[in-house]
C-alpha cells in the first residue's frame, strides 16, 4: 500500500501535519532534553513529512522560556509543578486547535510531562479517542506514589484522575477512561504503578508480552483493546526510551531490553494503517547526554519513527 492510499478518517484534505515544538524540560531533572525537538526539526524532518504527501504547517518552537524563568518551589513531591502545568496547558491548546482544524498535531519533546498538554488536547477535539503509549516506563506515578518528584513519570495518573488533587493542575479534564489506554515496551515499572496498572485494569504489553507473542500480534491484540472497530481516534505517545538503549541512546532514563530499531517502526506503521490516527508524540530524545554519533542516530530514529507514524512504508 502506498504512503498516499490510506485514507486517514479524521484528518482534513489536503492532510496537514502541524508541528508542535515544544523545547521543554522541566517534567525532569536532566538538562538537553529541551533541544530535542530543535534538532528533530533540524535533521529535515518537515522535508521529509512533505516527500511523504503531508502539507507540513511549523511555525517555530514555542517559547517557554518565560514560564521556566519563574520561582517554582516543589509541591509536595513535585518539582516545576507551576512550570510543568502551565506549559502543558498551553500545548494542550496548541494541539487541541491544530485537531479542530482537521490537522493532525505532531508533538516534538521535550520530556514526556508534555503528554499531559498532547493528550488533554486531542481528547478536547475526540472525547471518544484511545491512547496507546509506547515507552519503557508507566508514566503513572500519582503524587502520592512518586519517587522520583518528576512529572515526566506522571503524566497518565493526571490525564485518568488517579491520586491527589492539586491545585495548580485544576485546568485538566481527567476524561481519559482506564480502558482506552493501553501500554507497548514497559519494562521499568515502580511497585506503586504496578499497583495502579492492576487496580485500574489497564491493559499492558511489557517487553515480556513483545518477547512472547512478537510485536506483530502485540499491537494487534493493544488495538483490540483500545479500539476493536479501529473507528475510534488514535493518540500515539512514543517515549524513544522504549526503544532499546543501543537504537536510541541519548535519552534521560535508558532501560535496556527494550524494543529493536523495526519493533519500534512496526507499532507506529501498524497504527498509521488503521486510518484513525490523529496526534503523534514523539518524546524525551536528548542530544546532551551521549557522543556525538549517538546522539545523531537518537535524532535519526526520532525523525525515523514520526516518518512511519505518518504513512512512510518499506515498499
Ligand atoms: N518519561 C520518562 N522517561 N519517565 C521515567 C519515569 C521514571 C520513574 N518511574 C519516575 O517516576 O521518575
Ligand atoms: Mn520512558
Ligand atoms: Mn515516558
Amino acid at each position: 500500500m502506498s504512503s498516499q492510499s490510506t485514507v486517514t478518517r479524521f484528518i482534513s484534505n489536503p492532510k496537514t501535519v502541524a508541528i508542535v515544538g515544544c523545547p521543554f524540560s522541566g517534567g525532569q531533572g536532566k538538562p538537553g532534553v529541551d533541544h530535542g525537538p530543535i534538532r528533530l526539526v533540524e535533521e529535515g524532518l518537515p522535508k521529509q513529512l512533505e516527500e511523504l504527501g503531508w502539507k507540513v504547517h511549523f511555525d517555530g518552537h514555542h517559547q517557554f522560556e518565560e514560564i521556566s524563568a519563574e520561582n517554582d518551589p516543589p509541591i509536595g513531591k513535585l518539582k516545576n509543578p507551576r512550570c510543568v502545568s502551565r506549559v502543558c496547558e498551553a500545548v494542550a491548546k496548541a494541539v487541541g486547535d491544530h485537531a479542530k482544524k482537521g490537522q493532525l498535531p505532531l508533538t516534538l519533546g521535550g520530556d514526556h510531562s508534555l503528554a499531559m498538554g498532547t493528550i488533554s488536547g486531542t481528547l478536547d477535539q475526540y472525547p471518544d479517542a484511545c491512547v496507546v503509549w509506547v515507552d519503557a516506563h508507566a508514566d503513572i506515578n500519582t503524587p502520592e506514589t512518586t519517587d522520583s518528584g518528576n512529572i515526566h513519570g506522571m503524566p497518565v495518573s493526571f490525564l485518568l484522575g488517579l491520586g491527589e488533587k492539586i491545585p495548580e493542575f485544576s485546568w485538566i479534564k481527567p476524561t481519559l477512561k482506564p480502558s482506552r489506554l493501553v501500554y507497548i515496551g514497559l519494562r521499568d515499572v515502580d511497585a506503586g504503578e504496578k499497583r495502579i496498572l492492576k487496580e485500574n485494569g489497564i491493559k499492558a504489553f511489557s517487553m515480556h508480552e513483545v518477547d512472547k507473542y512478537g510485536i506483530g500480534k502485540v499491537v494487534e491484540m493493544a488495538l483490540d483493546h483500545v479500539n476493536p472497530n479501529r473507528d475510534r481516534p488514535i493518540h500515539l505517545s512514543f517515549d524513544v526510551d522504549a526503544l532499546d538503549p543501543t537504537v536510541a541512546p541519548s535519552t534521560g532514563t535508558p532501560v535496556r531490553g527494550g524494543l529493536t530499531f523495526r519493533e519500534g517502526h512496526y507499532i507506529c506503521e501498524e497504527i498509521y494503517e488503521t486510518g484513525c490516527l490523529v496526534a503523534v508524540d514523539i518524546m524525551e530524545v536528548n542530544p546532551s547526554l551521549a557522543e556525538p554519533d549517538a546522539v545523531k542516530q537518537t535524532v535519526a530514529v526520532g525523525c525515523s519513527l514520526a516518518r512511519s507514524a505518518l504513512g512512510e512504508t518499506l515498499l
